[in-house]
């Protein structure tokens, strides 16, 4: 039986929730959210570090489990749903995807800063070659204006990939920013269109009926909103909200509900909230993956990590900068004395 899909969403906790856990994901853990999620009828489950393949380093933070492990776990279990994998350039290679193909892996998310799209040329076309379906990712797109996020998804379409989304790293944008970039990414793209977006705000789901709203159909969840900050879209309640719109996903609702509340919410460290400081991330416009990182400078140097956090905004510090969070708290504590 073919089941009617009009948005098809990404869960991504096994992947952008691996920052809110400092990326300590057991086989176990992957092996239950995977099933469920799969029994659920999820059609893509992303498994990786949170900075994609090959992020496990002190820079990004060290994984407790191999990735290869957790993504061998969860295409062992997840039944129809296609595992993905997020892929950074000069973070992971061409070798990691390899691997991750061997394992099982059906979808790669090449990602790069929204202003970077010609450093994923390479990956996006050996991914297609490679037989993977291909998702060009143009991360911390508050940052680039409009014109200028066409032009980089262009390049990605260009390179070979499927689709190309818009990526809210921060969860930083307002629904009419939302809005007016989806569709001109609809209007100047062939391909398909994806939303990622982060709470931080309290706007992931207002963004994501935007983005739908404007055309998107490829979508990204977190369940319990295990995602980085305050988490993503909040993939049960997008399910819901979606059914009573009339849009099919796929997903049986009392699953995907039953799989939050029993399968993830006890994986937590935290419960995902708005903090303070995740909503800090999004109003100074920061990488939700830099939270823990801020939090830790912050105790170590004696700084509210919200100056922290406001300050990494002013000077527009980019993914893969993580030792200026370091940086910019022993500045501030030079200073204070
Ligand atoms: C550092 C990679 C990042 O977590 C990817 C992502 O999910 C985002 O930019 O929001
Ligand atoms: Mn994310």
């Amino acid at each position: 039986m073919t089941i009617q899909r009009d948005i098809l969403i990404t869960e991504v906790a096994l992947r952008d929730g691996s920052h809110a856990i400092a990326h300590q994901y057991t086989v176990d853990q992957v092996l239950r959210v995977a099933k469920a999620l799969g029994e659920a009828g999820v059609p893509y489950i992303e498994v990786s570090h949170g900075d994609g393949l090959g992020g496990s380093s002190l820079q990004y933070g060290l994984s407790l489990t191999d990735e290869l492990k957790l993504i061998e776990a969860a295409v062992s279990v997840s039944g129809d749903s296609k595992v993905a994998v997020l892929v950074l350039p000069g973070i992971g290679t061409i070798e990691d995807m390899k691997e991750a193909i061997k394992l099982g892996a059906k979808m790669a998310r090449i990602a790069t800063h929204v202003t970077e799209a010609d450093v994923s040329a390479q990956h996006i076309s050996k991914a297609k070659d490679m037989g993977l379906e291909t998702v060009g990712f143009l991360m911390m797109s508050h940052m680039a204006p409009v014109d200028k996020l066409v032009e980089q998804a262009k390049l990605m379409e260009s390179y070979g990939a499927d689709t190309v989304y818009m990526v809210d790293s921060a969860g930083a944008l307002l629904p009419h920013e939302v809005r007016e970039r989806t569709r001109a990414l609809r209007d100047h793209l062939g391909v398909n269109v994806g939303f990622h977006g982060h709470n931080n705000l309290s706007l992931a789901m207002a963004n994501t009926l935007a983005a739908i709203e404007e055309g998107a159909v490829r979508i990204d969840g977190s369940i319990r909103c295990l995602g980085a900050g305050a988490g993503n879209t909040q993939t049960e309640v997008l399910v819901a909200v979606l059914e009573r719109m009339g849009i099919q996903t796929g997903i049986d609702l009392y699953k995907i509900m039953d799989t939050a509340e029993e399968v993830v919410a006890p994986i937590l460290q935290v419960p995902q909230e708005i903090t303070r400081d995740n909503l800090v991330l999004g109003y100074a416009g920061v990488y939700s993956s830099f939270m823990l990182h801020a939090q830790r400078a912050a105790k170590k140097f004696g700084i509210d990590s919200r100056d922290i956090l406001i300050e990494l905004g002013k000077l527009k510090v980019v993914g893969g900068q993580e030792d200026m969070i370091i940086d910019v708290a022993s500045e501030m504590a030079k200073a204070r004395n």
